[in-house]
């Protein structure tokens, strides 16, 4: 199969991540025979210092001509103090609204050999394997107004507004996903406080009527805060909004071991989409070679699946994270001493890449024999 892909590294240790994961596209590619052309683009802090903006005409050129969008991560110290539409988060909010991307999947899985990695107890992170359904595109990022008011600017101003039909659309497609999954669904919101909470609970249940084997069950967001690191395992699909989604992933991610382990996509009704780690540009640690890249390469495992529909090709790359990470190789943010070998983010991405083509060099020796 031959596949365009639109390559944003962005700022920090996004190009290094991304490095890694295009070496593992290409095992990929070679074993299944699939011609994966990769064109790169700017976005962010980089695009900012090329062309004055965060999300140039030429990227968004080059994303429409393209099947997918791999994304690095964006923003950094040097970007902070520009006036708001040049920052390097503009432009990643920009690619997700200009692509309609309104559907962010952010998978929380723990490997089996990654539980101790994490701060919380093995009974409370084993077996837990949920998926936060994040509304990507509306919400307080893009509710308007938004800004300083006032004769001195005293009074910050921004909107949380949300359309029934938004609501409407991530909601069935948590539905659908839970459908095919647990058939549990978690919808978590503010309903308490937030009218917009209490519009998205009523189009929960109205949903609801459509999907009848799916338990629902409505959380308030600081419950479900709460709940993740007490009782994940309870939760199966989880639905939210905007910002609320943004915070609750980042924290779920302590059940994986690490931020530096969670891939996300971001989809709209076509196969197109946007795949990029939940994690930032960790300017703390950019261009010490230390980043784990495993949450870009997973990202690369969800294109492949969701965008191309290469479930074995995704699967594979999985595979082949699990047996790297269960020889014991482990980056900085995951390593605490003990047995085991620390290893960069180089390091990392080449053991994904040898473990693919030791997979590969075995299925052909097998299938000759077979
Ligand atoms: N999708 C994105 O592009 C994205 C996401 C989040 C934050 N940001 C931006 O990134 C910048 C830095 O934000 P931040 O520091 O709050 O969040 P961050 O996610 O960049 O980093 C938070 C902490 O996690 C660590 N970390 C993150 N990814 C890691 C990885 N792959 N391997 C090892 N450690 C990792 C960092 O070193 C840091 O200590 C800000 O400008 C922010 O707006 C961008
Ligand atoms: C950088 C920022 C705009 C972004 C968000 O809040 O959506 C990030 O935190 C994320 O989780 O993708
Ligand atoms: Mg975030």
């Amino acid at each position: 199969m031959k596949k365009k892909i639109a390559v944003l590294p962005g700022d920090g240790i996004g190009p290094e991540v991304m490095d890694g994961a295009l070496k593992v596209l290409k095992a990929v590619g070679d074993w299944f025979n699939h011609e994966f052309e990769v064109e790169k683009g700017y976005i962010g802090g980089a695009a900012v210092d090329q062309f004055g903006s965060p999300l140039p005409a030429e990227t968004i050129e080059l994303c429409k001509k393209s099947d997918a969008i791999l994304l690095g991560a964006v923003g950094g110290p040097q970007w902070e103090n520009l006036p708001k539409e040049q920052r390097p988060e503009k432009g990643l909010l920009g690619i997700r609204k200009e692509f309609e991307l309104f559907a962010n999947l952010r998978p929380v899985k723990a490997f089996d050999s990654l539980i101790s990695a994490s701060p919380l107890k093995k009974e409370i992170v084993e077996d837990v394997d949920m998926i936060i359904v994040r509304e990507l595109t509306g919400g307080l990022y893009f509710g308007q107004p938004s800004g300083r008011q006032g004769a001195e600017d005293e009074v910050a101003v921004d909107t949380l507004v949300y359309e029934k039909s938004e609501i409407e659309r991530i909601v069935h497609k948590a539905f659908r996903l839970a459908q095919k999954r647990k058939k549990r669904l978690t919808s978590v919101d503010k309903a308490n406080v937030l009218e917009t909470s209490r519009m998205w609970r009523e189009i929960v249940n109205e949903a609801a009527k459509e999907y009848p084997e799916v338990e629902v069950e409505h959380m308030l967001v600081d419950v479900a805060a709460m709940k993740l690191m007490y009782q994940p395992g309870q939760f199966d699909v989880m639905v939210t909004e905007n910002m609320f989604g943004d915070i609750l992933s980042d924290e779920a991610s302590m059940i994986t071991g690490s931020l530096g382990m969670l891939p996300s996509a971001s989809l709209r009704e076509d196969a197109f989409g946007l795949y990029e780690p939940v994690h930032g540009s960790a300017p703390d640690i950019a261009g010490k070679g230390k980043a784990n890249p495993l949450a870009m390469i997973l990202s690369v495992a969800m294109m492949l699946r969701h965008s191309f529909g290469m479930q074995e090709e995704a699967e594979m790359i999985e595979m082949a994270v699990q047996e790297v990470l269960n020889a014991g190789f482990r980056t900085g943010d995951l390593w605490s001493g003990g047995r085991g070998t620390a290893v960069g983010t180089e390091a990392m991405s080449d053991l994904v890449v040898e473990r693919l083509e030791a997979d590969h060099a075995l299925s052909s020796i097998l299938s000759a024999y077979l």
